[in-house]
């Protein structure tokens, strides 16, 4: 039996186009988002990959994108499950701000470890739902993904169910860090480009066949990845 599991980073948000913080700030998608977010569903059905349920983060640049790719697959009735767990990292006092303008007023060592550290969270912002964070480290989304993968996406991958988790780049950090047993140093070298599915395939025990799975447009994700580690004013 199959058991394939879908990451898919939300398409291009007004933050990611303004190279700002987004964090838990709801921004929408653009344009060019939601462009990618069409492609996407493209992709998906040149390969064949026709989700049987979709899990989304509360943030509407995951939920839009995933409405656009069903909508482009004609699945529109496909089940969506909602959860805070996948939500995008909390960047505390970073949110809203430009990533330029923290290197310079912070350092690059601050900037540094903030953005891709795995256990250094930034200055504490405002909660942005009541009793959410005020900031977290990307330990702190790891420790909330990890009950998600294993009480609902890993149960509907070894169910054979074709599972699509849209969510955010720091998110899905967390969860390939689960998939792939990254450590601390292997993940902060780790970067989500935005709108293109990368497929997971497992055996038996779960274990990922390839490790770190599989880019549905290699040659895209590459130009995504590239435009991450640009941001800020690159490395
Ligand atoms: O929250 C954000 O701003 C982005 O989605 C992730 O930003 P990062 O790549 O700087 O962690």
């Amino acid at each position: 039996m199959p058991r394939t599991l879908v990451l898919l980073r939300h398409g291009q948000s007004t933050a990611n186009a303004d190279d700002t913080f987004a964090g838990w700030l709801d921004v929408p998608l653009t344009e060019r988002g939601r462009w990618e977010a069409r492609n996407a569903g493209k992709l998906l059905a040149g390969h064949g990959l026709l989700p049987d349920v979709v899990h989304t983060s509360l943030l509407h640049r995951a939920i839009d994108t995933a409405e656009l790719v069903l909508s482009a697959l004609g699945r529109e009735n496909c089940p969506v499950r909602r959860s805070r767990r996948l939500n995008e990292r909390h960047y505390g006092l970073l949110q809203g701000r430009s990533r330029k303008a923290v290197r310079a007023e912070f350092g690059d060592e601050a900037y540094r470890l903030w953005r891709r550290s795995y256990d250094v969270a930034p200055p504490p912002g405002e909660p942005a739902t009541p009793g959410g964070p005020r900031t977290e480290a990307l330990s702190d989304v790891r420790a909330r993904v990890a009950p998600y993968w294993a009480g609902r996406l890993a149960p509907d991958v070894r169910a054979g169910r074709v599972t699509l988790v849209v969510a955010h780049g720091n998110s899905l950090r967390a969860l390939c860090m689960l998939l792939d047993g990254l450590g601390p140093d292997e993940v902060s070298r780790l970067n989500v480009p935005t709108g293109v599915p990368l497929r997971y395939d497992f055996d038996d025990e779960l274990e990922p066949v390839p490790r770190g799975g599989t880019y549905l447009d290699p040659d895209l994700a590459a130009a995504g990845v590239a435009e991450v580690l640009a941001q800020g004013g690159g490395r």
